[in-house]
């Protein structure tokens, strides 16, 4: 019987899409009539709002509601922020578990050893996402390799002149930034192509030089959240499936977030880690 293909990238858009849905939609439930924002539930929503509807209810404190182009860029916000980049997250972490073999041992290893030690069907704990350090390192060794801010992450106010690579960038000028090289830059990374999850035990690299998730007080808020998901995401995959990467010569293409140009079939094969 052929080993089923499946192309990853739509299923883990639509899971993560569900989950940062209900999530939210969770948060906006009131709470015994007390909520953290002030929602005035439409009537005869029955206490679940709909998400954009709900937006119109938030009050601002002076008297005031959110107009609807606030509203939309809210969500295209949320939306990009926390759903895009987990789920690139996600579909790269899969891709190079699937072409890197000796790197996916060493996760099974670790991974099964925590499933082995629960029954089977158990729910994972605070606890075992703590022990999942070398799973943690090759995440971030994906994220080097294919960082989600490629071309663009931001813009940040220069408040001193800066003389780089010739050019003098004058002091109150916005500069856009990207991790993109820094992570490449072997004087930050030696042979910055290898995937290699080591880099990060110990200390790890230098400050600033590993930021996929920026830097500073605008640094990314859902930087733990994030990790809870890829973890787990990761922990149901491996536990159940070896991976084996359809298309090895498959192009990426790097635009905001870096994209497989055929959504990356990889073959699952089911495996049972109980023998
Ligand atoms: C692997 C997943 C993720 C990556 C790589 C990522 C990366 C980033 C980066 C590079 C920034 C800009 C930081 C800066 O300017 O210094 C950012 C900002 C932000 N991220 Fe994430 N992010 C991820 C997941 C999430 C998730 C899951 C959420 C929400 C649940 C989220 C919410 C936000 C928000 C709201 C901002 C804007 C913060 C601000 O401007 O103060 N992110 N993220």
């Amino acid at each position: 019987m052929d080993t089923p293909t499946m192309s990853l990238i739509p299923c883990i858009f639509m899971l993560l899409l569900i989950l940062l849905v209900s999530i939210f939609l969770v948060c906006l439930k009131p709470k015994n009539g007390q909520s953290n924002i002030k929602l005035k539930v439409p009537p005869g929503s029955g206490g679940w709002p709909v998400v954009g509807e709900s937006f119109k209810y938030v009050s601002l404190g002076n008297g005031k509601f959110m107009s609807e182009k606030e509203i939309s860029n809210y969500i295209i916000g949320l939306l990009v922020a926390s759903y895009e980049s987990t789920s690139t997250a996600v579909s790269f972490v899969l891709k190079h578990l699937a072409e890197l073999p000796h790197i996916y041992d060493e996760v099974y290893k670790e991974l099964t050893k925590i499933a082995k030690l629960k029954g089977e069907g158990e729910l994972l704990k605070w606890e075992d996402i703590q022990k999942m350090k070398y799973s943690w390192n090759v995440v971030c060794e994906s994220l080097r390799l294919t960082t989600m801010n490629s071309s663009f992450s931001g813009f940040r106010e220069v408040v001193t002149d800066v003389a780089f690579s010739g050019f003098t960038i004058p002091r109150g000028y916005k500069a856009s930034w990207s991790s993109y090289t820094t992570h490449k830059d072997p004087e930050c990374f030696p042979d910055p192509e290898k995937f290699d999850p080591t880099r990060f035990d110990g200390k790890g690299p230098a400050p600033y030089t590993y930021v996929p998730f920026g830097g500073g007080r605008r640094m990314c808020c859902g930087k733990e959240y994030a990790r809870l998901e890829v973890l787990v995401y990761m922990y149901n995959i491996v536990t159940r499936f070896n991976l084996e990467i359809v298309n090895p010569q498959e192009k990426i293409e790097f635009r905001s977030f870096p994209i497989p140009v055929e959504d990356l079939p990889i073959r699952i094969i089911r495996h049972n880690i109980y023998g």
